[in-house]
């Protein structure tokens, strides 16, 4: 019968049947099955394993039709109406977004489209009739008329600074100007010793090596298949600062998120303790593939219990198991969430300390559904209405993404593979994640730029850069996976940009490359934690050591795109940062860590009107206070990928001593901690030194020349350097 999208997200309730009062359990038995078998599946990689997930139906998936119309970004709360009620659409969808610079009213068009409800085979078949095109052209038999909204004034509504204004033109920039100031005594510096050997190979399984999982792959496995049939917790930790409490304090969460954000749960009432033991506190803390004699739905009762337990303070947690502490109670739940989910107990500890505990519950649940199924217009080929015209016509069920984008469309379903129409093949549009539309939109790249997207492969967020500066100007797409810039290259061609230049270098190699740009992308290689619904794998496959490889990667990629933006340019000089991720040691701590080592950078709004506010304090550790101007996205949210963007605005240097731009901090002071690591002191995040790094990227090495040449190195015997440039075969390619 066609093709149904997986868009259906489950309500975003902490969990299903949560509410204890006699449903709870309701369809449990068939959730339980299915977590079990998730479990096992989740420490196998690969792509079976992440459709056998999306496959997977969590308890709160229960209504389809519920489900449908819950718009990208619409709260969480929300229940859209159906498309027929087009304004009732447009008040949830106002609604359910900040106010801001929404587009304006004059510029919105009612495009009447007649539906093909019922008619979509025929119309799949070649044998469907033109659709109406205006409205007075309705004589065929689609059903009950239907009017989308569509804000299709082309220009993006980019929710830019007030600095930022239009270009005047072309504008010169001086190299001379930008290599980074070498006084400055980085203890990362911007001299990095790179992979060597073949660079294709090396790129890849240095990826590999550091578990890097690429949000963009998304694009290419949605096309193929969006449509085909111990975080033990210290008693005396300073509760103001715990986020697990911290809805519990006013305000947890920024008031605008609050009306659908907040999360409702009935735990209240529901803290007998049914007999409940903690046994991973029993065991202390050792880990268990499953706690013998246990049903999983036992662990989930007692995982909700627990939340109930742990939410509030002493009244609360003496209806817990007597004699324990909060954070033994704490420990089981870790455990539970764990079991119950499929993840490593490590990966748990770190997500739960970013939410209130029932947010996290509504977090770990979000991640069993898909999130919606989305589509870019692309305006150099097409316009919006005439695309989502055209799909229609092909019984593609679609509606605008929400008002936050002009070229979003939300696919319902759809009797033919999305990523194989003509009109994707004819470049029309890009498959392509809601969230992943946000770090572009706060770039908001004006026409005649330079842009350097430093990690841009498959070329999601390049292709609307690109047609962002409507094709002028110039976008140079970077990737240093040689393999990954063939798909870049193809869908560089297919979306018809003009002003693409592939490239293929570490970008840790910029700005010695090519510097002196007006605006630079860094979509960097990250976790992947926001991205769990779409590849479970990611569930057991992260280690702490992972983090902190990549945190370092991080922070070294974000210094060079900073330092190849040009300060002097008339019309940007702003870098983004954005990951899939949303792990602190990934998002703040490398965004607070770049605000350090470099004093002309200051952060400015990203643009965007929804999401919640960056960390500006997380487990003990100040960040700057700006952090908050930085946004995090969040799949219980938002109804999409979880998501972290910020954004930088390069001054010129001064010189030291004539009065910086912000005061410098301090250079952090490094200790050792009881595992023996060298880390920042009252870090609660990874830290790095030199010292440290070289014995990274000499396990990296070793670790690759073990893999791909069979070649042994012992630990003490060094791994040769090579030095930035050297090594590098990278070059432009188009
Ligand atoms: C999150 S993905 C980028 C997705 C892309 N921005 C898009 O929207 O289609 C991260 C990319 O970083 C690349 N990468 C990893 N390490 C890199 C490095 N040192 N320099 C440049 N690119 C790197 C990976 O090959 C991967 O394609």
């Amino acid at each position: 019968m066609g093709y149904k999208a997986r868009n259906k997200q489950a309500p975003p309730q902490p969990l299903g049947g949560s509410d204890f009062d006699g449903r709870r359990g309701g369809g449990a038995g068939a959730k339980s099955n299915s977590k079990a078998k998730g479990k096992k599946k989740a420490s196998s990689s690969g792509a079976d394993e992440r459709r056998s997930v999306k496959a997977a139906r969590g308890p709160g998936a229960k209504s389809i039709k519920d489900n449908r119309r819950r718009n990208v970004a619409q709260g969480p709360r929300k229940r859209q109406k159906g498309v027929d009620v087009q304004d009732d659409d447009d008040s949830d969808l106002e609604d359910a977004l900040r106010p801001g610079n929404l587009s304006d009213e004059e510029d919105e068009e009612v495009v009447k489209v007649k539906s093909v409800k019922g008619k979509g085979k025929a119309n799949a078949e070649g044998k469907g009739k033109k659709q109406a095109e205006s409205d007075d052209e309705g004589e065929e038999e689609r059903g009950p008329a239907r009017e989308l909204v569509f804000s299709d004034s082309e220009a993006e509504s980019i929710g830019g600074d007030d600095e930022e204004r239009l270009p005047p033109g072309l504008h010169n920039f001086d190299l001379d100007e930008l290599p980074p100031d070498e006084e400055d005594d980085e203890d990362m510096g911007d001299e990095f010793d790179l992979p060597e050997g073949d660079e294709a190979d090396e790129d890849e399984d240095e990826e590999m090596s550091l578990g890097v999982d690429d949000d963009e792959d998304e694009e290419e496995d949605e096309v193929d298949s969006a449509f085909a049939s111990s975080g033990e917790e210290d008693e005396e930790m300073d509760e103001d600062n715990d986020p697990r409490t911290a809805h519990l304090r006013p305000n947890p969460i920024p008031e605008d998120e609050d009306e659908d954000g907040a999360i409702m749960t009935n735990l209240e009432d529901d803290l007998d303790n049914e007999g409940f033991t903690l046994p991973a506190v029993e065991r202390g803390g050792e880990e268990e593939e499953f706690e013998h004699g246990t049903s999983l739905r036992e662990v989930e009762n007692r995982m909700r219990w627990l939340v109930g337990v742990c939410c509030g303070k002493d009244d609360k947690l003496s209806k817990g198991v007597p004699g324990k502490s909060r954070s033994d109670h704490l420990l089981q739940l870790q455990h539970d969430i764990a079991t119950y989910f499929g993840y490593n107990t490590f990966l748990v500890g770190k997500l739960m300390k970013l939410f209130p505990l029932d947010e996290a519950l509504a977090f770990f649940e979000a991640n069993e559904s898909p999130r919606p199924v989305t589509i870019r217009a692309n305006t150099l080929r097409t316009r919006r209405r005439d695309l989502a015209q055209a799909l229609m016509n092909r019984g593609v069920n679609l509606e605008p993404i929400g008002k936050w984008s002009k070229v979003g469309l939300q696919v319902f379903e759809s009797p033919v593979p999305v990523g194989a129409t003509p009109e994707y093949l004819a470049g029309h549009y890009m498959l392509q994640s809601a969230s992943s539309f946000l770090p572009v939109i706060a770039l908001a790249p004006q026409p005649n730029e330079r842009v350097l997207d430093m990690a841009s492969a498959p070329g999601g967020k390049t292709t609307y850069i690109s047609a962002l500066l409507q094709n002028t100007g110039v976008v140079f797409a970077n990737d240093s996976n040689k393999a990954r810039t063939k798909s870049l290259t193809a869908n560089v061609h297919r979306m018809g940009c003009k002003n693409v230049v592939v490239c293929n270098y570490d970008a840790r190699e910029f700005p010695k490359v090519i510097g002196g740009f007006d605006r630079v992308l860094l979509d960097a290689p990250c976790s992947g934690t926001g991205v769990i619904s779409k590849d479970a794998s990611v569930k057991v496959n992260k280690s702490e050591r992972d983090f902190q490889l990549l945190a370092h990667l991080q922070k070294q990629l974000l210094l060079c795109a900073l330092d190849s933006v040009s300060p002097n340019s008339e019309t940007g000089g702003y870098v983004v940062y954005s990951t899939c991720s949303i792990t602190v040691d990934e998002d703040e701590s490398v965004v607070d860590y770049a605000l350090r080592k470099r004093p002309n950078v200051r952060l400015v709004p990203t643009g965007l009107e929804f999401g919640v506010e960056g960390f500006r304090s997380f487990e003990g550790k100040n960040f700057h206070p700006s952090l908050n101007l930085t946004r995090r996205f969040y799949p219980h949210k938002h109804n999409m990928d979880g998501f972290y963007v910020a954004k930088f605005k390069v001054e010129k240097r001064k010189k030291s001593g004539s009065g910086e731009n912000r005061d410098v901090e301090e250079e952090p002071q490094m200790k050792l901690n009881e595992e023996g690591e060298l880390v920042e002191e009252d870090m609660g995040v990874s830290a790095f030194n030199e010292a440290e790094d070289k014995d990274l990227i000499d396990e990296s090495k070793r670790k690759h020349l073990l893999k791909t040449k069979g070649i042994k190195v012992g630990k003490g015997k060094g791994v040769e350097k090579t030095k930035p440039g050297k090594g590098s075969k990278g070059k432009g390619q188009a």
